[in-house]
């Protein structure tokens, strides 16, 4: 079984010599890396034990890149209640997402407008009815 990881855990590996960071829900030891990252270890320390999905998408990293992270996984994410939310989904990971057909909504919720506007719909209907047999 996998290892893994709270927040709180990733979060304790915030240092050049011990450097943690969440990428999709994956959790990384870059500590060997920080070194050789092209660019530079700042911008890693500032993701140190935090979830830097966004910061490492936003540079739009390379397939290479993505291979030299493979190396330094060691374990997945697990998000508590109170942990922050995923960060938006990469395009690694949101390929096989299919969207709600309904226009983003769920069904249910399109169901019941749907329904609503109906009965409303009608309602209107029987009351031009009465006044107009008034
Ligand atoms: C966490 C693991 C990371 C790995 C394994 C990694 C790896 C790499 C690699 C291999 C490159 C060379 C270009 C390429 O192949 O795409 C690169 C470039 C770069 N990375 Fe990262 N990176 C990581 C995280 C980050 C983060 C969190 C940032 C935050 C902004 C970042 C910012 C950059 C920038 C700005 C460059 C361009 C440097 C240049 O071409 O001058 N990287 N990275």
């Amino acid at each position: 079984m996998a290892t893994e990881f709270t927040f709180a855990q990733v979060a304790e590996h915030d240092t050049k010599d011990s450097l943690f960071v969440v990428i999709d829900e994956k959790v990384y030891d870059i500590s060997k890396f920080v070194d050789e990252h092209p660019g530079g270890e700042e911008v890693l320390l500032d993701v140190a034990g935090t979830d830097g999905t966004e910061a490492f998408e936003d540079v739009g990293h390379s397939d290479e890149a993505r291979e030299i992270l493979a190396k330094y996984l060691v374990g997945n994410l697990v998000r508590g209640p109170n942990d922050p939310k995923p960060a938006a989904p990469s395009r690694s990971a949101n390929s096989s997402s299919a969207e709600p057909s309904s226009g983003g909504l769920p069904g249910i919720v399109y169901a019941i407008l749907v329904a609503g506007i109906a009965a409303g719909g009608y309602y209107y209907l029987q009351l031009q009815q009465q006044q107009g047999s008034a």
